[in-house]
Order: C-alpha cells, then sequence, then structure tokens
C-alpha cells in the first residue's frame, strides 16, 4: 500500500459528510470525533428521513448499539440509499450476540452488503458461530483469535472487516494489515469504538478508490492520537480531551511516520 499521507490530506480538504446513525451514547463523541479529524458529522436516523439523507451523505454509517425497531428500519432505508448512489457504508454490530432482536437486524444488515464491517473482537468472532467472550458492549476475546473469521467474512461479502483491539486487524480477503498504537485507556471511555466507525466512514467517503486502504488510514489516526493522547492524560476523563485534541494535531506527515502498521 502507499504512503497513508494523502488519505489523511484528501479527508480534511474534503470534511466528507457522514451520516451517522449511531446509538444515544456515542452520538456526541462521534460527532466530535469527526469534527476533530476534519470530517462533518450528521446525526440522522429517523425512518421517515434517514434514507432521503443517505442521498446527499458522502458515507453512511449504522452503529446498532441501542437499537429499537424504528431506527432498524432507518438504518436499511439509509443502507439502501447508499446502496443505489454507491456511496460506502460502514456496519458496526454492537453486542449482536447478545439478544435474538440484536442478531437477527446484524443479519439483516449484514445482507444488505456494507463497505466495511467494524467491530470489535467479540463481535467479529461471533459471525463465526463461535461462542464469543463479550460481556454485553465490551470485548472479552483476542483480535488474534478474530483474524481467520474476518478473513472469511471479507472474502464471502466482498467487504472490508476491521477486528479493534489492543491491536487491530484490518483485512479485504486478500491484503491484510495489523495497527498498533491507541491505549488501554480506550476501552474505558464509552463509544470510542462507535465513534471510530464514523470516522472510518469519514476517510471511506474521501477515499472512494479503495476501502481497504481508507480503513487502515483511519484506524491509524486514531492510533497514533490514542498514543499522542496517553502520555498527556491522568485518566478516562482527561483521555478524551486530549484525545480529540490530538486527532485534530495529527498532520498527514506525522500520521505516515508515527502509524504503526505491520503488513502481515
Ligand atoms: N488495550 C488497548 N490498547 C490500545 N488501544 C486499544 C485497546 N483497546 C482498544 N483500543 C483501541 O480503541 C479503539 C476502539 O476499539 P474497541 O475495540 O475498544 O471498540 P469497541 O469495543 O467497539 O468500543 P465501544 O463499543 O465502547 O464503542 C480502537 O482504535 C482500538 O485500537
Ligand atoms: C454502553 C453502550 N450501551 C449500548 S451502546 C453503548 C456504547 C458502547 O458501545
Ligand atoms: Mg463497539
Amino acid at each position: 500500500m502507499a504512503d497513508i499521507a494523502p488519505i489523511l490530506q484528501k479527508m480534511r480538504a474534503d470534511a466528507p459528510l457522514v451520516q451517522c446513525i449511531t446509538n444515544y451514547v456515542a452520538m456526541n463523541i462521534a460527532a466530535n470525533v469527526l469534527l476533530a479529524a476534519g470530517a462533518s458529522p450528521a446525526m440522522v436516523h429517523a425512518k421517515e428521513e434517514a434514507g432521503e439523507f443517505a442521498g446527499i451523505a458522502s458515507a453512511v454509517t449504522i452503529n446498532i448499539g441501542t437499537l429499537s425497531p424504528d431506527w432498524l428500519a432507518g438504518m436499511k432505508a439509509a443502507a439502501e440509499t447508499a446502496n443505489r448512489n454507491r456511496t460506502p457504508w460502514v456496519l458496526d454490530p454492537v453486542a449482536h450476540f447478545a439478544t435474538g432482536f440484536r442478531a437477527r437486524a446484524a443479519l439483516e444488515l449484514l445482507d444488505l452488503g456494507p463497505t466495511i464491517l467494524r467491530g470489535n473482537a467479540s463481535e467479529i468472532l461471533a459471525f463465526s458461530g463461535a461462542t464469543s467472550a463479550g460481556k454485553g458492549v465490551d470485548a472479552g476475546d483476542s483480535v488474534a483469535a478474530a483474524e481467520e473469521t474476518a478473513k472469511t467474512l471479507a472474502r464471502e461479502r466482498n467487504m472490508v472487516v476491521a477486528v479493534t483491539g489492543e491491536r487491530d486487524f484490518v483485512t479485504d480477503g486478500t491484503r491484510s494489515a495489523r495497527i498498533g498504537g491507541g491505549s488501554p485507556l480506550m476501552p474505558r471511555v464509552t463509544a470510542l469504538g462507535c465513534a471510530l466507525t464514523a470516522l472510518v466512514g469519514g476517510y471511506a467517503g474521501a477515499w472512494r478508490a479503495d476501502a481497504f486502504e481508507a480503513t487502515v488510514a483511519a484506524l491509524a489516526h486514531y492510533g497514533v492520537a490514542g498514543s499522542r493522547a496517553h502520555v498527556r492524560a491522568d485518566g478516562p476523563g482527561s483521555f478524551q480531551a486530549h484525545f480529540l485534541d490530538a486527532l485534530a494535531a495529527v498532520t498527514p506527515q506525522a500520521l505516515a511516520s508515527e502509524a504503526e502498521i505491520e503488513w502481515p
């Protein structure tokens, strides 16, 4: 893969409009993450307008964290518009293994063909039918344990799969990357994964030619900002503030030099 600096440069130049259908917990932090990084968030989920709004968005992101039947209808409408317009869309199947309603919804959305699937290790692993050690929305499995499932899903469904955790894994079924950096404080701040899903949408909306490269760049940006915030933070509360500052401060050149990317 080529240099990732131009991908951040393009994302900031475009400031893509990202339609975020996300959960009540994540809305504020996801919007702030997108603004800090250089994209333009809009939280639009009502079934009466989500499909129409997707027509003007550069990317759509769908997260089932606080799902209800009406929200699911809005999600499907937005995904269908995105498919018709070839607009990239990202699915975040929060705790889909926890209840029957969530599991069915995640599979119905997966069947609509997301461009990118982003989840923690327990969420990705559970798609293989294996019992995951996830505790609700929190992961209980290692990223390494979910790598094979990620590759199989990517090949079978022709999408990019991003598994996040201590060291992230991204694959399109052919190419793969592991991304380090970040901080152990990140899982102690709620919804940073949900906000990452929104940022992946921003990158995919700006870097239309290659969703794999866009996803790697988004995760690398998060990793670099997380590492920078880690050395300044006193705990989860101040971490969040330093993390937003760092997302904004990272330049394309700094991203290219500080990103910890391994090409297995
Ligand atoms: N132990 C860790 N060390 C470094 N970075 C981490 C660690 N755990 C998670 N991260 C980073 O935190 C970000 C969010 O990933 P995570 O897997 O925690 O998402 P998630 O479980 O979906 O989160 P949430 O459901 O709270 O939104 C990713 O950038 C990931 O690399
Ligand atoms: C805490 C929580 N509950 C449902 S969604 C969410 C945000 C983290 O996934
Ligand atoms: Mg999550």
